[in-house]
């Protein structure tokens, strides 16, 4: 990693109040995580379609707000993951070492846990809304489509936010040759 942290901090304006840099600051690896990890991209995805399957069997309020909630936990794993990842590249020098594969072993574990978790509500709120109709074009729960959609309209906000990479993050076990 070259410059990694302090390089990219002292471009948000450091007049800033403290709580709007600490958004900033977060908004900028949420940013990078959404632009860099497969996984991240994936996920994205995998809410659009669930997303569209609440459009069109407009589950509760509740349902949906579970939902919601399941998939911000999906996505805060991801990004725990994420960091964890690059402070173990970090802390390793990239070079292997059993530590820092168990470490990345064991963050990978929490997110498969979370992951099997969110697989489970979904099945038991698929489950429990059956016999399924199709009430896409009609006003039944709208309140879960405002929320859904709100939802989804900001994860494809930060998806879709314009990445500058202003620090260089080499990860060479991936690329095969270190530097
Ligand atoms: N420094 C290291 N030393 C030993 N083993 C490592 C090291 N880094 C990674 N590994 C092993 O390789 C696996 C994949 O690591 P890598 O950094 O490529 O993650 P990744 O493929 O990006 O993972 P994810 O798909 O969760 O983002 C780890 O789970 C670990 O078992």
């Amino acid at each position: 990693m070259k410059d990694a942290g302090r390089g990219g901090h002292a471009r948000t304006d450091a007049r800033a109040q403290p709580f709007v840099r600490a958004v900033a600051y977060s908004l900028r690896g949420v940013v990078y995580a959404f632009h860099t990890e497969k996984n991240l991209k994936r996920d994205v995805w995998l809410f659009t379609c669930l997303a569209a399957v609440e459009w069109c069997l407009r589950p509760s309020i509740a349902q949906a707000a579970l939902t919601v909630f399941v998939s911000m936990c999906v996505f805060a794993a991801e990004l725990f993951n994420t960091a964890i990842e690059l402070a173990v590249d970090v802390a390793s020098t990239w070079k292997d070492h059993p530590v820092a594969g168990m470490a990345k072993d064991v963050a990978s574990g929490a997110v498969t846990f979370v992951a099997f978790g969110a697989l489970a509500i979904a099945a038991w709120l698929l489950v429990s809304d059956w016999p399924w109709h199709l009430w896409l074009w009609s006003l039944r729960n709208l309140g879960s489509v405002v929320l859904v959609t709100i939802w989804l309209m900001a994860v494809w906000a930060v998806r879709l936010w314009p990445y500058h990479p202003d620090i260089e993050i080499k990860r060479p076990r991936k690329g095969g040759a270190a530097e």
